[in-house]
């Protein structure tokens, strides 16, 4: 049976539910999703003086032909936009800066050190995100950054951070599409702190600082990302969810929830309608944590669904700003980000392909078994011949076809690196 045939047959089981296939399509079709450009070379980024990935954070894997130039990232990229459908945004991080040879360190980097990539991004109509790099630097050797007692080193923080809000907001005059430019800090402590006030203090006094350099917000929009706990920082974080929730709310910022950066059994999903609540907008880092924040890449698992379902049972498909991260370098790393992409755009339409307004109707009824009946029932629906027609209409390969490809291009490209 061909793909056509296979999404007639379920485009009626669908709309037996009232649900319109077409209209979903054309929502999915405007929803981008912020694509991590350090999936493809581990975090290494291009600096002259290219630092060791440190700062509370690691990649585990060395499967052969990862990217070692801008050049290399962008063919890369290209590669896996080719296999995902919709029009997406890729998400920078200053790391990534082109200096043309010349040591720039992050609190000199300005727009101009982007302009290659700007210049990629408009030949193939992507937006750009960024985020500063407060790890993997001489000044975070110590894993404190907007929060050392070192003023100096704090500035010079501070200064990146204003730098990179500069920068987004070129992105975003440049491209015609908002930038967000989001902060993560590695800063906390291995065992237990004498004091947690103090660099909540000194972190909520930076961000201020930060934030008070005049930035376009039409241009750029602000977040800040919390974390429960990382590497040498398992006992307390300075950024943590609460502190971050506070000042996000407080000052009109965007709160980014990473999926990773939570207790075990505590899921992102619950946290969206609360937040959107009190909050315009939020932002996502979409990750699987396999035990621990091991930034695994995304599957197509319950919570993610559920994030598809929140997010669009709740109308927000316009104010949560999707973003991925996760790093995998012990498989191919084009496959890693067409498999995560995939997915996540798979969940949104998943959602889309409910019944929405009826499963919300049996709740206010009382009507728990039709709800769980139903919620259980449509996990087995045709979704994935509504999928695969959606990929062909959008000139993307169907199924695992878009596996070929991959190993076209290793043998053709990566392998020869
Ligand atoms: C590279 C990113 O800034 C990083 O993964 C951050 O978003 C994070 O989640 C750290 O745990
Ligand atoms: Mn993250």
């Amino acid at each position: 049976m061909s793909v056509q045939d296979n999404f007639k047959r379920a485009k009626e089981q669908y709309e037996k539910w009232g649900v319109s296939i077409e209209e979903a399509f054309e929502q999915l079709k405007r929803v981008p999703i912020s694509i991590h450009c350090w999936q493809g070379d581990d975090i290494g980024g291009f600096e002259v003086n290219q630092q060791e990935l440190s700062g509370g954070i690691d990649v585990t894997g060395n499967y052969p032909g990862k990217a070692t130039t801008p050049e290399q990232l962008r063919s890369d990229l290209e590669k896996a936009l080719s296999l995902i459908p919709g029009k997406h945004k890729i998400n920078l991080h200053a790391i990534y800066a082109e200096t043309e040879g010349e040591v720039v360190d992050r609190d000199q980097l300005e727009p101009k050190h982007f302009e290659n990539w700007v210049k990629w991004a408009k030949e193939n109509d992507l937006g750009l995100d960024f985020n500063p790099t407060l790890f993997s630097h001489p000044k975070a050797e110590d894993g404190l950054t907007l929060t050392n007692p070192d003023k100096e080193i704090r500035d010079f923080w501070i200064k990146h951070c204003i730098q990179s809000r500069k920068i987004g907001e070129y992105f975003g005059k440049e491209l015609g599409q908002q930038a967000l430019t989001n902060i993560w800090i590695p800063d906390g402590y291995k065992d237990i702190p004498s004091d947690r006030l103090t660099p909540r203090k000194r972190l909520k006094d930076s961000l201020d600082e930060i934030f008070a350099a005049d930035v376009d917000e039409s241009l750029n929009v602000d977040a800040v990302e919390s974390k429960l706990f990382g590497i040498g920082s398992e006992a307390y974080v300075v950024g943590s969810h609460e502190f971050y929730m506070g000042y996000a709310l407080k000052n009109n910022k965007l709160c980014l929830l990473d999926t990773g950066h939570y207790h075990p059994t505590e899921v992102v999903s619950n946290k969206i309608s609360a937040m959107l609540l009190f909050s315009d907008q939020l932002a996502l880092h979409v990750s699987r944590p396999v035990r621990w924040d091991s930034d695994h890449v995304v599957i197509l698992d319950d919570e993610l669904r559920e994030i598809g379902l929140e997010i669009v049972r709740n109308d927000a498909l316009d104010k949560v700003m999707i973003g991925l991260d996760f790093f995998d370098a012990s498989i191919n790393r084009v496959a890693a980000w067409t498999i995560g992409t995939r997915n996540m755009i798979k969940s949104l339409l998943y959602a889309l392909l409910l019944p929405n307004t009826h499963l919300k109707q049996l709740q206010e009824e009382g009507n728990f078994t039709d709800r769980l009946a139903l919620l259980e029932e449509f996990k087995t629906y045709p979704f994935g011949a509504i999928w695969d027609y959606y990929c062909e209409q959008m000139e993307v390969p169907a199924q695992e076809k878009w596996l070929d490809e991959v190993k076209s291009y290793e043998k053709e490209v990566l392998s020869q690196r």
